[in-house]
């Protein structure tokens, strides 16, 4: 994990500028959804295009929800992601206040999909963006929109300056496994 002083120094440094179709850098490497240090992460590859982003992604066993459906949750958390690569184009950090998703049909675990955010307005610090999900034959399967909120760049060592954090956080004695399964349930019962 790169230590958060680096990770506010190259913060303008990813903030562009970018030209047109460049593959735009990751928020940081052991991100969930762009770091490619992170072995549960998705690796999002991100293009600018235009005023907006676009990735095309596939989502693999680690993401399904029902059996060869991907989990909404991490349809969800590669549209956040998307929407996170806008500000590099909007040029000030912001962070996600407000993320909707519509899940129009099914995302299919092993199915390249199209993800697409662009800025839709702004207003003072509130940066609202859109973003659509699309397979090969161009079907919208989800769409989003989201409430990003303009921060300073010192927001993330407010809040999350710990610098070579272990990856693997220790498990709480509550989730360890210990043989009891259901026994929640039976208490709840
Ligand atoms: C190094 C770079 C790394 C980047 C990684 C990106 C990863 C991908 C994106 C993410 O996942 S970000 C992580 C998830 N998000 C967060 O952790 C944010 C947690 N929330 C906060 O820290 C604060 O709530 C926040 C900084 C967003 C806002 O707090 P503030 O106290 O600064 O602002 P405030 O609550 O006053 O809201 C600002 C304005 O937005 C307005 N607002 C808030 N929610 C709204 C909403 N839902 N719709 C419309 N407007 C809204 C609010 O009314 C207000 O309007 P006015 O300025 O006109 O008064």
């Amino acid at each position: 994990m790169p230590d958060m002083g680096t990770m506010l120094a190259h913060w303008a440094e990813r903030a562009g500028p970018h030209s047109d179709g460049a593959l735009l850098p990751p928020h940081h490497e052991r991100c969930l959804g762009c770091g490619l240090d992170n072995p549960h992460g998705h690796h999002l590859q991100v293009h600018r295009r235009g005023d907006g982003v676009v990735a095309d992604h596939v989502f693999d066993e680690r993401h399904v929800g029902a059996p060869g459906v991907v989990h909404g949750g991490a349809v969800a958390t590669v549209l956040d992601d998307l929407f996170g690569f806008l500000p590099y184009l909007v040029g000030t950090p912001a962070v996600t206040r407000q993320l909707t998703v519509d899940y129009l049909s099914p995302v299919l675990v092993g199915v390249s999909y199209r993800i697409e955010a662009t800025v839709t307005s702004r207003e003072d610090r509130k940066v609202f963006v859109a973003a659509t999900v699309s397979d090969f034959d161009e079907r919208t399967v989800a769409t989003s929109s989201a409430v990003f909120i303009t921060v300073d760049v010192e927001h993330f060592a407010r809040h999350g300056g710990v610098s070579g954090g272990s990856p693997t956080p220790p498990v709480a004695d509550d989730h360890r496994d210990t043989g009891r399964e259901g026994e929640m349930g039976q208490q709840r019962g």
